[in-house]
């Protein structure tokens, strides 16, 4: 009876090993994932995923958490009257608009997450990037067709101080951050996208990796005709891409890239729609989605691959 038993125990006892060199790897380092409105509208996903982020925490990393919430706005502002409209990518934010996306974020979206996560002990702790001076921007005017366009209340990020994370981070905590800017100059607040500043926090505090989750399975090579997915790709390839892709993914590929230049190891666009993508992306050998890394040395190995892994 007790020899069955063992026997039946063995594959999640090879489960567990398979995830031994990832967890020597990740030990103590710094993840970034960035979670974004559309994965977030089913309530099973959202709870496998503040269990996948407590896990993290649990095996030793320091999850630090970056929301979205472009459908939870738009569902807002539709119920106030008002029109979402987007210019490159970004939202139109007017004055009005600015107090709904910030009610939104910090009070709705950030809420819940943290609420989520704190089922599981007193560990998340929600701020904006207002807080603590984290993120500071100045109003980002986009180029369109050659003419710089005022789209409102939008930052575009000057400077990040990741005092306030690395705090909570050296108390156990899990930050979530609502990717909402002060202003340096003018006493406003800013709208800045939550790719960006998921991006920008991964550079600023040294993160091993970023990891955006979202509606799709991960860069698709020629979208929406293909549902081929680049599984890899160097910071040159990415580059080379950036000017074909468009909408949502254009924010996300400039996180990814700004991330790596800026010296993170690895960043990747990863399948929110499947429950526990980040374990499987953080601890087993079958990563999923699209991993973006730097520009190979010559002569040395590619990045992303523990001593004893296999090859994601
Ligand atoms: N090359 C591409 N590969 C995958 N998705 C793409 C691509 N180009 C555009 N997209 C679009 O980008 C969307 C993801 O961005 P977005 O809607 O902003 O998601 P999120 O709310 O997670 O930030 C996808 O659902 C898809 O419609
Ligand atoms: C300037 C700008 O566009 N900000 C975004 C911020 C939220 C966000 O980025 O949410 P997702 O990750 O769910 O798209 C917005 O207002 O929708």
């Amino acid at each position: 009876m007790s020899a069955a038993r063992k026997h039946t125990a063995l594959p999640k006892a090879q489960i567990l090993i398979e995830a031994l060199p990832w967890l020597t790897r990740h030990n103590g380092k710094v993840v970034v994932i960035k979670f974004g409105g559309n994965a977030m509208v089913d309530e099973a996903l959202k709870a496998a995923f503040a269990q996948d982020v407590v896990f993290l925490r649990q095996a030793g990393l320091k999850p630090v958490v970056v929301h979205g919430g472009g459908p939870q706005i738009k569902a807002q502002l539709a119920k106030e009257g008002l029109v979402s409209e987007f210019k490159a990518g970004l939202r139109v934010t007017t004055p009005e608009a600015m107090d709904i996306v910030r009610m939104v974020l910090a009070g709705q979206v950030q809420r819940e997450l943290v609420g989520l996560l704190n089922q599981h002990g007193p560990l998340a702790v929600g701020m904006t990037g207002e807080d603590a001076h984290t993120i500071t921007a100045t109003q980002h005017k986009p180029e369109i067709e050659g003419e710089l366009v005022d789209i409102g209340r939008v930052g575009e990020i000057t400077s990040i101080d990741t005092g306030a994370i690395e705090a909570l981070l050296a108390d156990g905590r899990i930050p979530v951050i609502s990717s909402i800017a002060r202003s340096a100059d003018d006493g406003h607040v800013y709208n800045v996208n939550a790719d960006t500043a998921a991006a920008a926090l991964a550079a600023a505090l040294g993160a091993e990796t970023l990891m955006v989750l979202t509606d799709v399975e991960g860069l698709y090579a020629d979208w929406p005709n293909s549902d081929e997915v680049i599984s890899r790709l160097t910071v040159s390839e990415l580059e080379k891409l950036l000017p074909e892709l468009s909408s949502g993914m254009v924010p996300k590929m400039e996180g990814c890239l700004h991330a790596v230049r800026g010296g993170v190891p690895t960043a990747r666009v990863l399948d929110g729609r499947v429950p526990h993508s980040i374990l499987l992306e953080i601890f087993t050998d079958q990563g999923i989605g699209t991993m973006v890394l730097p520009d190979p040395r010559p002569g040395t190995p590619r990045p992303g691959t523990p001593q004893g892994g296999a090859v994601q």
